[in-house]
């Protein structure tokens, strides 16, 4: 299941013209490994992945052929089993989210095979506080940021649907069931979701409701990598408007 946080900003006409274009480095992929879990340790896997934190490389071993080179790949960041979410946060996430603040759009999106940890990063667990999850430290970024923020009003809106076998649904709408209709062409946003509800938001507490909520109308099943695999796209979009 791919998830996606996606942080849409927008400024007051004046303000805009003032923002300078993004540079070309806008879009950055670091990648997470998590530590091999009780079924796999049962079953003695090995462990084919090895990574250069300090290069930010990975090198991918063939089972059974230790002889060959491994396949190797470079990332803007690596982390490993041992790094904790609050590590990837601060280093990989954080920046993005200050820049929503100061107007731009951006996109968490977390990418791989069902069992990997998309969930774990993104949602993450209460405990221990360094594996709380991008998404509740982004929504405490995002307002503290705008309790910083001097002569300045934000408009802080927040959707959350899911992509799942190609219907979309609204899991925070009044009828959950109903599939929605992805337009691709609307004159300021492009590809927009026709009817998806938008909610105000003006604490984390309001969006940790929000995030439960949705989360309980999910479609969730298991697979053999992953008992409690969502298998859908989520996305989750805040909308901040800055207005002065
Ligand atoms: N970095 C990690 N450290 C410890 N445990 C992890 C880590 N990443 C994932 N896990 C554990 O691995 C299991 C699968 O993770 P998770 O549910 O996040 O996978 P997923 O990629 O979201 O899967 P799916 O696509 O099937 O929904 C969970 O039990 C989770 O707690």
């Amino acid at each position: 299941m791919p998830l996606l946080l996606h942080l849409w900003a927008l400024k007051s006409p004046e303000r805009m013209e003032t923002c300078p274009p993004l540079d070309s480095e806008s879009v950055r992929v670091v990648v997470r490994s998590r530590p091999l879990n009780d079924r796999e340790k049962a079953v003695s896997s090995g462990v084919v992945l090895s990574m250069d934190l300090q290069h930010c490389q990975c090198f991918i071993w063939k089972p059974g052929a230790e002889d060959e080179p491994p396949k190797q790949f470079t990332f803007d960041g690596t982390y490993s089993g041992e790094h904790a979410t609050e590590q990837l946060y601060n280093e990989a996430v954080c920046p993005l989210v200050e820049g929503v603040t100061e107007g731009y759009n951006g996109t968490i999106f977390a990418y791989g095979q069902t069992g990997s940890g998309k969930s774990f990063t993104m949602q993450g667990v209460s405990e221990p506080e360094a594996q709380r999850g991008v998404i509740p430290r982004a929504f405490e970024h995002i307002f503290e940021s705008i309790q910083c923020a001097e002569n300045t009003k934000f408009l802080v809106r927040a959707c959350y649907l899911e992509i799942y076998n190609e219907d979309v649904r609204d899991l925070l709408g009044n009828d959950v069931k109903q599939r929605l209709e992805v337009k691709f062409e609307h004159p300021e946003r492009g590809v927009h979701v026709r009817d998806l509800s938008m909610h105000s938001v003006h604490s984390v507490g309001e969006c940790e409701r929000i995030m439960e909520r949705g989360c309980r109308n999910r479609a969730v099943g298991s697979t053999l990598m992953n008992k409690d695999s969502s298998q859908i796209i989520l996305l989750i979009l805040f909308q901040s408007i800055c207005i002065i």
